[in-house]
């Protein structure tokens, strides 16, 4: 398809933007010696293109007509030399475009990515990954694409095109308004059949995004389908999809032939009225015949940019929807302090002696409020276990701990500072999460733990040791470098587990938080990770959501949270003494 830019679909407003271009050549600005070098290029090559046919006319009008042999291979060599000097100018400009171009889109997917990191969690709730994706990629490669044949090239074409309209009036000034009678049809033509082709994009890439979606969920869920024997419906469901992909391709083909199929026909009809009219004038004396042959290839020449030109309007116009949503990106705030690698603790920080939750609020969405009132002081070196039905809010209180977000209501202290005073890099140096299903990289195992951290590389050999990772590790063929696929599906859960474990024993955090894993491990791992988990919280202020009934019964205060409010508090006895809510639990559930 010509031109046919994948993005062409999400257009919608105006090709030119001057606030966003404005913007947008900061980017550019570094490399401006690139761009001045490719401006002033454009130029030379349109001179170059429009000489070629006047040095035809006097090829044919000074030599071949009036038979004057001498001069003829001189003209012949300038010929040559024109065609040479266009192509080599024309390489230039398009590598210097197109090279600016991957300059700039290195230099902003860079800066996208650095922003991303520092957006805080909250955004990530409310915005889909694979939006995310398109912004870093196919966005800023549709800017790649202006730079090939957007708006610099553009004013080439003008150059070029004023060009050849002043040329051709010069030469003969009626033959030249015969020939554009034309004109007002092609450019019709161009847009309006354009329009139409982008109508019919927009549904060709609404379909193949439906396909994309579907492909994906059905590759993650290949398992799942298998095991229940559902290829042959998903089979039907992706046959129905392709189809409709490849019905909403026809008119887009359609369309894109009619309009070269048309435009070759008036470039048809340009050079029949060039033959018709210019014939006459020449037999009449008016015109030489050397200046018809070069109106030939003029009006040849003409046509190309024209029906380009449309395509071009429609690349500016999805360039400036892109750049408008990288924009958006870019000026959502980040977390304030939230530097990729913050500073080092200072080695003279105090210890956190407390850690205070003072009547604590929090909703994800508008009032809807998921903890109520949560007061909960908890003190250095202490283990509290943090246990209630599914829902509740445990969770929740661990991601305010490590401020992933920030409460409504209410504070969190530590050493009665309030928790938004701390920078979050010191923050979140000083406490160690561990997740309940925990995150590993595409890497190797010894990378999982260290994370490229010098000082957690380190410790990696005692933080496998000390939580009894090193048992399983020892045994990968590679070991430490035995490499994780994708999100470690070449290991056990219980072996994810214990790597988490020793990542955050190798950050020696001075706060352990963790949420427990619910999924049930076979006995043999589950002991592991039980040793693995006294480990990792000996000697530390550690917070947990606990599922298991060792870690409730081996912490020292357990907070029972029910829908959003602490309700109990305790030892193990002394709650099951209460008969309360934790009672209750602890038949339904520990008890087993
Ligand atoms: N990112 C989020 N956006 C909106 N609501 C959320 C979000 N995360 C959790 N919730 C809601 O907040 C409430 C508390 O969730 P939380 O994960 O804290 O519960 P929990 O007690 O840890 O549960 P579980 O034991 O199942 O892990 C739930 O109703 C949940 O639906």
């Amino acid at each position: 398809m010509h031109y046919g830019s994948a993005y062409e679909d999400e257009i919608v407003g105006k090709a030119y933007d001057r606030g966003l271009m404005l913007r947008f050549i900061r980017y550019v600005h570094p490399y401006r010696w690139l761009a001045l070098a490719a401006l002033v290029l454009l130029p030379l090559s349109a001179a170059a293109r429009l000489a070629q046919p006047l040095v035809l006319k006097a090829a044919i009008d000074d030599h071949i007509v009036t038979g004057r042999l001498e001069g003829l291979p001189l003209v012949a060599a300038g010929f040559l030399l024109l065609i040479v000097a266009e192509s080599l100018i024309t390489f230039l400009e398009v590598w210097l475009l197109q090279y600016l171009g991957q300059r700039v889109m290195l230099d902003l997917r860079l800066e996208l990515f650095a922003h991303v990191q520092r957006l805080p969690v909250s955004f990530f709730d409310r915005t889909a990954t694979g939006g995310l994706v398109t912004r870093l990629t196919s966005d800023v490669e549709v800017l790649g694409e202006m730079f090939a044949a957007g708006i610099i090239t553009v004013v080439g074409d003008i150059l070029f095109l004023a060009g050849i309209v002043g040329v051709m009036l010069w030469l003969n000034p009626p033959l030249s308004l015969i020939t554009f009678s034309v004109l007002p049809l092609l450019v019709w033509v161009a847009f309006t059949f354009r329009i139409r082709m982008r109508k019919a994009f927009r549904e060709v890439r609404a379909r193949l995004a439906n396909l994309n979606t579907f492909l994906a969920e059905t590759i993650g869920g290949m398992s799942v389908i298998q095991l229940f024997n559902r290829q042959a419906g998903e089979r039907a469901e992706f046959s129905r999809l392709n189809g409709s992909y490849r019905d909403a391709n026809l008119p887009v083909i359609t369309w894109d032939a009619s309009l070269y199929a048309l435009v070759e026909t008036l470039s048809s009809v340009a050079v029949g009225l060039i033959i018709w009219y210019g014939g006459g004038e020449v037999l009449r004396g008016a015109l030489t015949f050397g200046a018809l042959v070069a109106f030939i290839q003029y009006i040849e020449k003409f046509f190309g940019p024209i029906r380009d030109l449309s395509a071009k309007y429609s690349i500016m116009q999805g360039a400036m929807a892109a750049l408008e949503r990288i924009f958006g990106l870019l000026d959502t705030a980040p977390d304030h302090d939230a530097g990729v690698s913050g500073p080092a603790v200072s080695a003279g920080a105090p210890p956190i002696e407390t850690i205070r939750f003072r009547n604590v609020w929090f909703a994800y969405q508008e009032d809807d409020y998921v903890l109520r009132g949560i007061d909960l002081t908890i003190r250095r070196g202490e283990t509290v276990a943090l246990v209630g039905e599914t829902g509740g809010g445990k969770t929740t209180v661990t991601r305010l701990l490590s401020r992933f977000y920030d409460v409504n209501r209410g504070d969190i202290l530590f050493n009665g500072d309030d928790v938004r005073s701390i920078p979050l890099s010191e923050l979140r140096r000083r406490i160690g999460v561990v997740l309940q299903d925990p995150y590993l990289f595409t890497g190797t195992v010894g990378f999982n733990i260290h994370l490229g951290d010098e000082r957690a590389r380190a410790r990696m050999d005692d933080a496998a040791r000390l939580v009894g990772a090193d048992r399983f590790i020892r045994l990968l063929p590679g070991g430490y470098d035995e490499q994780v696929r994708e999100r470690g599906s070449n290991l056990s859960a219980g072996e994810r587990q214990l790597i988490s474990f020793a990542r955050a024993v190798a950050f020696d955090p001075e706060i352990l938080v963790l949420d427990e894993a619910t999924a049930s491990i076979d006995t043999e791992s589950e002991r592991l990770i039980q040793d693995g988990l006294a480990a990792l919280m000996a000697g530390r202020t550690s917070i947990v959501v606990a599922h298991r009934l060792s870690t409730v019964q081996g912490a020292d205060r357990i907070v029972v949270i029910h829908r959003g409010e602490k309700v109990e508090e305790g030892t193990h006895g002394e709650l099951l003494a209460q008969g309360g809510i934790y009672a209750r639990l602890y038949q339904l559930q520990f008890r087993d």
